[in-house]
């Protein structure tokens, strides 16, 4: 898809210059971006609120832009700023849009999980942001929709009801729902994405499992301190970087380098204070796509 928007003085700012993203059944699928990425314009192209300039968008092998009402009934949404009216009472507006479902869920057994009784009747406005959060899921869930939207679902939210969510998106998984969300959350896009499309600058620019973005059959790395004063010994070959008080191995290739290093501080009487053996986090994949993306835009700039 490509998309832009008129900005100051005629000109146009392209938001949009190349996303591309699939979202299956009984799986969840992210797009994760720094703000102003493109996500949520993404998301709005793709569930028919905007129409792309360029691209194609099918959303249940129709064109969601084009869609007819009862494609609209199949798909649940939850937007940033949560689109609810303002005037109407939480439950009230549930059950109101429960009804035009043919076969809603129940709204009691939703406002329960949600925790929406200790709020039902204060006027949505009143409500806070992590509140309105809440109702907005509830009411994108109340029609059993088969793909579900979910812009940014955990933002503003205390942690119990940040967990509530992540097991209500679980649950819409098993029940093989299609879940395309969004987030700038490392930690939630690694909790619960099936696949996720990194967005940056309006491109995609890496896709995959959470295991396969992270590169989970790389080696990982060693991080170690030593006493203070302590001049630490190193098998032959080796050669540790020093980061503040620490060295780092990029690459524990094997139990044998392992022990090899251990065998070394042994035969030198050296215990280490701190001894540290983890694989890349999602974020470290994230920042090294990231400047990637911008270096290779530098160089494309470049004369
Ligand atoms: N209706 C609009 N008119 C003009 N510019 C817009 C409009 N909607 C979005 N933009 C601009 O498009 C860019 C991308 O916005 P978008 O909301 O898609 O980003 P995002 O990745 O969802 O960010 P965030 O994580 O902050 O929500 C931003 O620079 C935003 O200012």
């Amino acid at each position: 898809m490509t998309k832009s928007f008129r900005a100051a003085a005629g000109r146009h700012q392209h938001v949009l210059q190349g996303v591309s993203f699939s979202a299956e059944a009984g799986a969840v699928t992210t797009l994760l971006g720094t703000n102003g990425a493109g996500k949520s314009t993404s998301l709005a192209c793709a569930q028919g609120l905007l129409r792309p300039d360029g691209g194609t968008v099918r959303l249940l092998d129709q064109d969601p832009w084009l869609a007819p009402a009862q494609l609209r009934a199949r798909v649940g949404v939850m937007l940033q700023d949560s689109g609810l009216p303002p005037a109407q009472k939480p439950l009230a507006y549930l059950s109101h849009v429960a009804s035009l479902y043919a076969q809603p869920r129940p709204v009691a057994e939703l406002a329960e999980r949600l925790g929406l009784n200790e709020f039902a009747r204060t006027p949505i406005r009143r409500l806070s942001g992590g509140q309105k959060q809440r109702v907005a899921l509830a009411v994108a869930l109340v029609g059993s929709p088969e793909v579900l939207f979910l812009d940014e679902p955990s933002a503003g939210l205390d942690p119990q009801s940040r967990q509530v969510v992540f097991e209500i998106i679980e649950e819409e998984r098993a029940r093989g729902r299609a879940i395309v969300l969004t987030t700038h959350l490392l930690e939630d896009a690694e909790r619960l994405s099936d696949t996720v499309y990194v967005i940056d600058r309006g491109r995609t620019v890496a896709h995959g499992s959470v295991a396969e973005l992270i590169g989970n059959d790389s080696p990982p790395s060693l991080t170690v301190s030593f006493p203070e004063g302590a001049e630490p010994a190193w098998p032959a070959g080796v050669t540790p970087r020093r980061e503040g008080g620490a060295y780092i191995l990029d690459a524990v290739t094997s139990p044998a380098l392992l022990a090899s290093l251990t065998s070394t501080w042994e035969a030198a009487g050296i215990l280490p204070v701190s001894l540290r053996l983890e694989r890349r986090s999602l974020e470290d994949a994230f920042l090294a796509l990231a400047s990637e993306a911008s270096h290779d835009l530098l160089e494309g700039s470049r004369p």
